[in-house]
């Protein structure tokens, strides 16, 4: 295809070295006469607008023409300071405009070129590379790498912004660069398969990485730093799920790990302030991938709430847990014998905080003594109904807990059996002492139920049950019960309808059948969206209750599970 080139106009003046060249050009024409396109092209070259304005900007440099004084020369890296610091910012629309900008190639490059020649670095050198040269071995390494087809390096790369050439950014666990035990972070690479990477972009290295396969020879410049990898390795569960395809800020995205809540992560690595490396429990392979710190996460949560309090148009929107089917209060007194009490001291559990890794150990489940079952879900779903089920399926075997309350005793009543009996200041000073998981007041009494009456019946080698409301978790997640906490979810709408209409709702209890009004059962639905958004990462298991049959099948098969098999426990449960 022909080259045009611009042409030469009159502004722009001629510098001599350039005249006396085109002068010559005839007398090269008359003695190369085969080369006459060349010698053609080279004089459309030698008059070209463009390169005589370089030539102008060489002299000015040089200091012919008087001198440039550059106000900084490390352009390149304050771009990159301020790129990280309002990364962050992005609901800004200026900010987001900068950082657009900052990103494109041709601004890098313009800072880049600057930073270069207000360092004066603008005079042609060629790096020496002795790379046959025994003697300088540590100067250049050769690697060579076996790599699967579509397998990654296993390294992300970046542009350094001090040398301006390719740099090996970080190694990820695992992967095929981690394995050679040759390439390290802040290595620069030079050439891959023998092609010199100068002037290329990262995705454009990336893309000539991932088309290669076999064997891959990488040419690098070693690290100067000296960095003493840092062994660390956490074994945690993710508290909120990731999908690397869609974030925005991920070095690169094929090198991301997606995961979803409760996944159990290996972090093999937390060097990056931002970017952890991780495996997913089970991948024999080990290789691990880009997870978010928790900083990170932290981060981009508390950007996302911003985001979303500031679309919301009515103030801060009720908890999950104050959600109650408005059930008539003679029935709900039946089936519950106590409303929560809102108390200060439950409200923090639901909560600021935000989930992001919960580090984990292995529990070996140990004869006779077994975890409480916590069965949680939204008010009217079916909690108390599968944990009657769960107790007939071997009363022998599982214990509902005996509450306490202030009420008189019946006379047909056994203090202990139905009820503990206590005085209201005996349980008022009870409930101060925090000994209650919850509790509430009905007609004048005070109902609770004790962390106490917990323990006795899990040290009575029997599994204990329970349906308490939700922000009794924030007391029952202890090391001393180590709870076994299963999410009773609520099917979608169209099913909750089917399966409770009052002919067809099957209670253990007669009493307990109730009719639900669609109003009740669109209060459950939504609850049950809302407490698993925001209760989601405390839950061990979920059951949909849809069909009573299936639910308890699946209980049955969770409580005998966790009697039998080895679960992720938060870090220090394990230990007795
Ligand atoms: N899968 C189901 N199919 C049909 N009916 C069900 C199902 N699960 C529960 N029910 C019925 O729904 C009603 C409410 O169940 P349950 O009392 O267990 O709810 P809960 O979650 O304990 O709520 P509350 O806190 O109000 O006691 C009961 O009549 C129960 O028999």
């Amino acid at each position: 295809m022909p080259i045009t080139l611009p042409q030469l106009t009159s502004n722009v003046r001629i510098d001599t070295d350039t005249q006396k060249l085109l002068v010559a050009l005839p007398s090269l024409e008359s003695r190369l006469p085969n080369k006459e396109p060349e010698i053609a092209f080279l004089r459309r070259f030698l008059r070209n607008r463009y390169l005589h304005l370089m030539i102008h900007m060489y002299h000015k440099l040089r200091g012919r023409d008087g001198r440039f004084e550059p106000v900084s020369d490390f352009g390149v890296a304050q771009a990159a300071d301020v790129y990280c610091s309002v990364r962050f910012k992005t609901e800004d629309p200026a900010v987001r405009e900068l950082l657009k900008l900052l990103s494109k190639p041709h601004v890098q490059a313009l800072l880049y070129t600057h930073d270069k020649i207000a360092c004066g670095d603008y005079e042609p050198h060629i790096d020496p590379i002795p790379v046959e040269d025994e003697d300088d071995e540590a100067t250049v390494k050769i690697v060579s790498i076996i790599k699967k087809h579509n397998e990654p390096l296993g390294a992300t790369i970046q542009l350094s912004g001090e040398t301006g050439c390719m740099e090996i950014a970080r190694v990820l666990h695992g992967g095929a660069a981690d394995r050679s035990g040759l390439i390290s972070a802040g290595d620069e690479l030079h050439e891959i398969n023998g092609i010199g990477l100068f002037g290329m972009s990262p995705d454009e290295v990336v893309d000539m990485l991932s088309k290669a396969s076999g064997s891959v020879t990488l040419k690098l410049l070693p690290s100067q730093r000296t960095t003493a990898r840092r062994k660390v390795e956490m074994v945690v569960k993710a508290l909120f799920s990731f999908d690397a395809a869609s974030d925005e800020n991920i070095p690169c995205r094929e090198a991301g790990l997606s995961f979803q809540r409760g996944d159990i992560l290996h972090i093999v690595n937390q060097e990056d302030a931002i970017w952890w490396q991780a495996y997913r429990h089970g991948d024999s392979s080990k290789r691990a991938g880009l997870i978010p710190s928790r900083h990170y996460h932290e981060r981009q949560e508390v950007m996302r709430r911003a985001r979303s309090r500031e679309g919301r148009s009515t103030p801060r929107s009720i908890s999950p847990c104050r959600y109650s089917p408005k059930i008539p209060r003679q029935k709900r007194l039946r089936k519950t014998m106590y409303h929560i009490v809102q108390n200060g001291v439950f409200n923090d559990y639901d909560t600021d905080e935000i989930p992001a890794y919960d580090e984990v150990e292995l529990y070996i489940p140990k004869p006779r003594h077994y975890r409480p079952i916590v069965l949680i879900g939204a008010p009217g779903v079916g909690r108390n109904e599968l944990k009657r089920r769960l107790k007939a399926s071997n009363p022998g075997h599982f214990e509902e807990v005996v509450p306490y309350t202030t009420r008189e005793r019946k006379p047909f009543e056994e203090d202990g059996k139905e009820y503990h009996f206590l005085t209201r200041e005996e349980m008022e000073e009870q409930i101060i002492a925090q000994r209650f998981v919850e509790y509430g007041e009905y007609r004048g009494h005070l109902y609770g139920t004790s962390l106490e009456s917990i323990k006795q019946v899990t040290a009575s080698g029997k599994v204990c049950l329970l349906a308490p409301h939700t922000q009794a978790l924030k007391f029952l997640r202890t090391y001393e019960i180590k709870p076994f906490i299963i999410f009773i979810k609520s099917p979608t709408l169209e099913k909750l309808k089917e399966s409770r209409m009052p002919a067809r709702a099957r209670a253990t209890e007669a009493d307990s059948i109730r009719p639900f009004t669609v109003e009740e059962l669109e209060e459950i639905a939504d609850a049950s969206v809302k407490l698993e958004e925001r209760y989601g990462h405390v839950f061990d298991h979920t059951i949909v209750n849809d069909s009573l049959t299936d639910a308890m099948t699946e209980l049955l098969m969770v409580a005998s599970k966790i009697e039998k098999e080895p679960q992720w426990v938060p870090v220090g449960w394990g230990q007795s």
